[in-house]
């Protein structure tokens, strides 16, 4: 494991959990560290973008690693049924509403959004935890959207999943060795006499105490259970782990560790990452690339330094104005909070045209005819917005026109030829719509 140059203190192995099951007090003394070795960030009580200052460097983006989970036109309806003896289908949630993206080999991909954005069902999805009503997930040659549940079997050694709540994740009446253990066993991966020597092989791994291998969940603080959860989801090697809220249940202090070591694991497995966050100061320092969701669509696309300095979508900008920035405040250039107005309409029947628009303040006649495409404005930079522009430079006349066929109501010009063949590829392209020329331009 690498170490951490930069940790003030050292703390010693702490038993912290097993002390207060012995005493029976589920409220844990606070956590000055959960590791049993490594990962420890000597820091406590700061903004997570203070404290990963102190622990890793962020995660870099290399723009020329292959895909290794290519995403397209994903969508999961949820059927609504009627109450009553014959329970009629009566409307669908369309939790997500055709996603496309690319998960690059040993990188990371931030999702964020707003809670009920579809999230959580983008990584269940990839998991297979459900099966998507459309769209494919391709990965090493298969399409786990449709691959059969036997078929899904042995790929789900490759796709695993941290999920948020180490509290609830973990089954209470075994072991830590059978947890970790159980997927080894399941896929027969190793003989029986080899699996105790993984299974503490992977606890000191996640810097737990290998020893501990015969103790119980609840013997463990927040922290040190979410390192059984990474151990649980290591065990089989995985090539993608989907990091469901990885660490918003945990104690701020201990948040900025375990995504460490996060960091850690990655560079020793070479794993990618979907990182499903809504706190977007842990989503800049972990991922180099970042989507956002808004009601099941991902609204903006792009690099960390784009989507983090450039944002070109209103409801990114209204996100990003949300985030308590401290060195900015200390300077005394707090970003001004934009506020958005009502609730995130129902994803049973969501607006017509861009979903977001009755939020937006930006909206015109065109925003509720014609959906916004995921159009690539820049290298690494995608964005759904007909007045797509940086914050204070949104144009006055939807940019978008000329590639859909339509006037600026959103009314389709007789004879106009659309040319949005290149508007919804997983990936992006080598050329791009430049906003300023409408003109398609590239490197
Ligand atoms: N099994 C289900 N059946 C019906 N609707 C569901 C189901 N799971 C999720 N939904 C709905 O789908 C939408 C997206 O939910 P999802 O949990 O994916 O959002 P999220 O962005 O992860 O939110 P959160 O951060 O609160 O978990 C929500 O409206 C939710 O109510």
């Amino acid at each position: 494991m690498t170490q951490d140059p930069n940790a003030e203190a050292r703390i010693a192995p702490t038993e912290v959990g097993a002390n207060a099951a012995e005493t029976g007090d589920r409220q844990l003394a606070p956590e000055a560290s959960d590791a049993y070795g490594t990962h420890e960030v000597g820091i406590e009580n700061l903004d997570f973008a203070t404290v990963a200052e102190h622990g890793h460097t962020a995660a870099e983006l290399d723009p020329d690693a292959p895909a290794v989970l290519t995403v397209d036109n994903l969508k999961m309806y949820f059927p609504v049924r009627s109450s009553g003896l014959v329970r009629r289908t009566i409307g669908h949630v369309q939790a997500v509403d055709g996603i496309s993206f690319e998960v690059p080999k040993g990188g990371s991909l931030g999702l964020v959004g707003e809670s009920g954005c579809g999230k959580s069902t983008t990584g269940r999805l990839i998991t297979r935890l459900y099966k998507p009503t459309g769209g494919s997930m391709m990965f090493g040659g298969h399409d786990l959207a449709k691959v059969s549940n036997k078929e899904m079997k042995p790929l789900r050694r490759d796709v695993q999943m941290i999920f948020q709540d180490p509290y609830t994740s973990l089954n209470p009446r075994h072991t830590v060795g059978t947890i970790v253990g159980a997927p080894l066993e399941v896929h027969n991966v190793v003989p029986k006499n080899k699996v105790l020597p993984r299974v503490q092989e992977l606890l000191e791994i996640v810097g737990l105490n290998p020893e501990h291998y015969n103790r119980y969940p609840n013997e463990f603080s927040g922290g040190q259970r979410q390192r059984i959860g990474i151990a649980r989801a290591l065990t089989l090697n995985p090539k993608v782990l989907v990091a469901d809220e990885p660490v918003s249940a945990l104690d701020v202090s201990i948040q900025a560790q375990v995504v460490n070591l996060l960091q850690d694991i990655q560079t020793e497995f070479d794993v990618a990452f979907l990182f499903i966050a809504h706190d977007l100061a842990i989503v800049r320092h972990f991922c180099p690339e970042i989507a956002v969701m808004y009601l099941g669509k991902i609204v903006e696309i792009g690099d960390r330094e784009t989507i983090y300095g450039k944002p070109h979508h209103p409801y990114t900008q209204a996100l990003l104005s949300a985030v308590p920035d401290v060195k900015q405040a200390a300077v005394g250039g707090r970003r001004e909070r934009i506020r958005l107005e009502g609730d995130v309409p129902s994803p049973i029947n969501p607006p017509s045209g861009c979903r977001f628009r009755t939020r937006c303040q930006f909206a015109q006649e065109i925003c509720a005819k014609v959906e916004p495409p995921l159009l690539q404005i820049g290298k690494r930079h995608k964005v759904a917005c007909h007045f797509a522009g940086e914050l204070g430079a949104h144009p006055a006349t939807p940019v978008t026109t000329e590639l859909l066929g339509v006037d600026d109501q959103g009314t389709p010009v007789p004879g106009a030829t659309p040319t949005n063949t290149q508007l919804t590829i997983p990936g992006y392209e080598k050329t791009w719509f430049d906003l300023r020329t409408k003109q398609t331009t590239g490197v």
